[in-house]
């Protein structure tokens, strides 16, 4: 970045060269002293100090380009990588269209800033400087001249300055605000079109916009006026330096040479001083948008050694956990159970017990806020994140592939796994039949096939995954929610050919499914009211037993319907 602002400066100073040789020209044409030789060798001055001021500028540029996306890509990895050690609450109260902001939008406005304003302000600087430096060196009055209309200027763009930050700052938020709401406008498209709302009756969105508005020209109306006042002022040396040449010159104090020189040069580093007024604006829109990724950076992690341990065979203990997602809620309270290595865990509870939070405290996708959750003998939390994971396979809810090829998709599982490997875990998934009947096969885009495939499908592919990574625990929440009663004997295929010989958590709301568990945890309100085998508990756990009276009836009805 030094030599880059070097070079600029120097771009600058034989920018100004031809001034003096057009000062110069002038002077000798005047005098009639210009030879035709001397007006040739002069233009040969001027042109190659062009040709060395575009070559400066031109190294310059490319370097400082060069330094700006390096540092563009390194803000977003950073930010990336920080992503993915923040807990998951910081992710899912922060509404999609935010990241979008923070990682393209908000990253992209410092290019600008890093590329052309950082070399061009010590240039722009620069050059008005050495400019009257030399025209002080012939003659301090004209020099005085020369800078008469900035203190004019500064007086303007001091008055630009008032609250200037805090506009900016609102311009800013404004636009972001707008972007993210469109992105979530988007995503949420089905819900609006189903409810039958357009555009302008979603109104976060149309809330969003008219603030950008209102906004933008509050801060353009009151910006503008002082602005135009600096660009029509400053530019006007010659109502100075004009005059005073010639009442110097008439009365011998300045030759016309110099007279030249000091009417052409103050012209010369206007442009430098105008951009200079413009740094106000650059520097604001650095600051709130370097803010926001400071903010993003320093976020409380999931702190996590990068040493690993020597995990013992026990598997995943609950002692006493409880939690909140937000402060002062806590939805887990003193939870303690544990899952035997080889066996079966199914945990059940009406809706909003608390299964799904223990799910992913165990996919460590949070800290508890009290208790400990232990694997392999370690508290969760003296495990490399890592390593842990080599361990713990997590199905989710919510099945999500990413727009890259089914294989890929899969092979997210186990990277180095090969092809006849991605597709051996198809296979025991029940997926490789409708994926070969897919236009490209495994290689078909997600994204394209996405509209074809049916939530089981699409529930196959992330079974397939897990299949292919082979974990010791796996953990299905709600895995076979969206599964129709056809595909269901596929999907528990899928699922029997997941799990073989390994620890299994189930999160099930179809108590069938669950029968067989080697222990069933019975969740009611954060609390586990019950531990124990399907006979056990429908003996012992008044709740269970409602509960598989309400499953074994909705069977009975649904059997009476068809
Ligand atoms: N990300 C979150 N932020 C805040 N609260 C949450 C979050 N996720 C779940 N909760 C709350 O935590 C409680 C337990 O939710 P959880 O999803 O674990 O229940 P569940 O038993 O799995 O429910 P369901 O069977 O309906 O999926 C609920 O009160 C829920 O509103």
């Amino acid at each position: 970045m030094i030599v880059s602002l070097v070079m600029a400066c120097m771009g600058e100073a034989f920018g100004m060269v031809p001034y003096v040789v057009v000062a110069m020209l002038a002077a000798g044409l005047l005098q009639g002293t210009l030879t035709l030789e001397a007006a040739a060798e002069l233009s040969v001055v001027a042109a190659v100090a062009q040709v060395v001021k575009f070559f400066l500028t031109w190294r310059s540029s490319m370097m400082s380009h060069d330094i700006a996306f390096r540092a563009l890509r390194t803000i977003r990895d950073e930010m990336a990588e920080k992503m993915a050690r923040v807990p998951m609450g910081t992710i899912v109260d922060t509404p999609t269209g935010t990241f979008k902001n923070r990682f393209v939008d908000n990253v992209n406005q410092l290019e600008d800033a890093i590329a052309h304003f950082m070399p061009e302000l010590p240039s722009n600087v620069f050059a008005p400087v050495l400019a009257m430096v030399i025209v002080f060196a012939v003659d301090w009055r004209m020099g005085l001249a020369g800078i008469a209309t900035i203190p004019l200027g500064v007086l303007f763009y001091l008055g630009m300055m008032r609250g200037y930050e805090v506009k900016m700052a609102r311009y800013i938020e404004s636009e972001q605000k707008m972007n993210s709401t469109l992105v979530e406008y988007v995503n949420g498209i089905q819900v609006i079109k189903a409810f039958g709302r357009s555009a302008s009756s979603y109104s976060m969105f149309s809330k969003a916009v008219a603030a950008y508005h209102d906004s933008t020209l509050d801060w353009f109306r009151e910006s503008w006026v002082w602005m135009a006042l600096v660009k029509s002022v400053v530019p006007c040396t010659l109502l100075f330096t004009l005059p005073l040449g010639v009442w110097l010159m008439s009365v011998g104090e300045i030759t016309l040479p110099e007279f030249m020189v000091c009417i052409t040069i103050p012209l010369s580093f206007i442009g430098g001083v105008l951009k200079f007024a413009q740094a106000a604006s650059q520097i604001s829109r650095m600051d709130v948008c370097l803010n926001v990724v400071w903010d993003f950076l320093g976020l409380p992690e999931l702190v996590r050694p990068s040493k690993r341990v020597e995990l013992s065979r026990e598997s995943f203990s609950f002692e006493d956990v409880s939690f909140s997602y937000h402060e002062g809620l806590e939805v887990l309270h003193g939870v303690s159970f544990r899952t035997e290595p080889g066996t079966m865990t199914a945990i059940v509870g009406p809706s909003g017990s608390g299964k799904s939070t223990i799910a992913k405290l165990m996919a460590g996708f949070w800290d508890v806020s009290c208790g400990t959750i232990r694997y392999g003998g370690y508290n969760v939390q003296d495990i490399p994140f890592g390593q842990l994971m080599e361990h713990v396979s997590y199905v989710a809810q919510e099945t999500f592939l990413f727009d890259m090829t089914i294989a890929e998709n899969i092979r997210l599982g186990r990277p180095q796994a090969t092809d006849d490997e991605v597709k051996r875990a198809a296979r025991a998934a029940g997926a490789h039949e409708f994926i070969e009947s897919l236009p490209q096969g495994y290689n078909t885009l997600a994204g394209e096939a996405g509209a074809k495939l049916s939530g089981g499908e699409r529930q196959r592919i992330t079974i397939a995954r897990a299949i292919l990574k082979d974990a010791d625990v796996v953990i299905l929440d709600e895995a076979t929610a969206y599964a129709d009663p056809e595909i269901e004997a596929v999907m528990e295929r899928a699922i029997e050919e997941l799990v073989a010989g390994k620890t299994l958590v189930t999160i099930a709301h179809r108590l069938s499914t669950v029968m067989g568990a080697d222990q069933i945890i019975v969740m009611d309100a954060g609390r586990v009211v019950a531990c124990g085998s399907h006979d056990e508990l429908l003996m012992c756990c008044p709740l269970y037993a409602r509960m598989w009276a309400e499953h074994t009836a909705s069977i009975r009805d649904a059997g009476r319907e068809d």
